[in-house]
């Protein structure tokens, strides 16, 4: 897949017929904050979501590195289709759900990550069962030992095993699923099939499904200044991504005065 810089604004989509909108969640539509569980829903952006979906026919969908029921607690009562674990759960628009089965992850993976956390204040272990997240925002000198604590587990973990970076985050993971295999399993489901797919986001777990998008006719928008990337449009920030998705949110006589 081709990857440039992306242009500077995204596609003007004043008209959402016809189109299916992929949401991205931490630095997408919420700020970064120092800590995993220290961010905030700004008010208004749950109704803002609730409209664009309806807006949309439903074919609104949010894809997170985060789990599913930690999504749907952020932003209640809504609970749109959505990916979690960068893609490992989905939850379709008929409201069926696939989780991978059992306990995944190893445990002596996850008693290893918090010992090498209690020896380096600020290092944060995110345990999600079936993944896991060593975050380093706060303490950023340890991102070699994190880096190479990871590149551990894989060589003991196997072949089944991945890791995925990304901001002051390295996390160990399943191979097999990813955000583009989660756009694509959403793009069979009515009403998402037929449409064309527009996926924001701001992390390396989401150039999978601006490669996704790409393939299945649509496009990226990249939150933020990170190049190289397949997404093919850009905005500077998750303000102005809220900014964007509450003017298309307006009935259409309000979004064009
Ligand atoms: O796919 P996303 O919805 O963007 O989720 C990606 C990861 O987001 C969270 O970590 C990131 O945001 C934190 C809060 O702003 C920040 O402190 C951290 O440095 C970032 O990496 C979340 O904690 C992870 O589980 C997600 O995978």
């Amino acid at each position: 897949m081709r990857r440039a810089a992306p242009s500077a604004a995204p596609a003007p989509v004043a008209d959402l017929h016809g189109r299916a909108l992929f949401l991205d969640v931490d630095g997408t539509l919420l700020d970064i904050a120092a800590r995993p569980d220290a961010i905030r829903v700004p008010a208004g952006l749950v109704t803002v979501l609730a409209r664009l979906s309806d807006r949309l026919d439903g074919a609104l969908a949010l894809v997170s590195g985060r789990a599913i029921d930690e999504l749907d607690s952020l932003f209640a009562p809504l609970q749109l289709p959505t990916a979690g674990l960068h893609g490992l759960e989905i939850r379709l628009p008929d409201g069926t759900r696939s989780s991978p089965a059992g306990e995944a992850l190893a445990g002596p993976v996850r008693a290893e990550a918090l010992a090498f956390a209690a020896g380096r204040p600020g290092v944060i272990v995110e345990d999600k069962r079936h993944t896991l997240a060593v975050h380093f925002r706060l303490a950023p000198d340890a991102e070699g030992a994190v880096d190479a604590l990871a590149r551990g587990w894989l060589a003991t973990l196997g072949a089944g095993w991945e890791i995925q970076r990304g901001k002051a985050v390295v996390e160990i993971r399943p191979v097999g699923r990813d955000k583009g295999t989660a756009l694509a399993t959403l793009m069979r489901q009515a009403p998402f099939d037929g449409r064309v797919p527009l996926m924001v986001g701001d992390d390396l777990t989401d150039e999978h499904a601006f490669d996704m998008a790409a393939t299945l006719g649509g496009h990226g928008v990249l939150v933020g200044h990170r190049q190289p990337s397949a997404a093919r449009f850009r905005l500077p920030d998750p303000a102005a991504v809220r900014a964007w998705l509450a003017d298309m949110a307006q009935p259409l006589q309000e979004s064009r005065r």
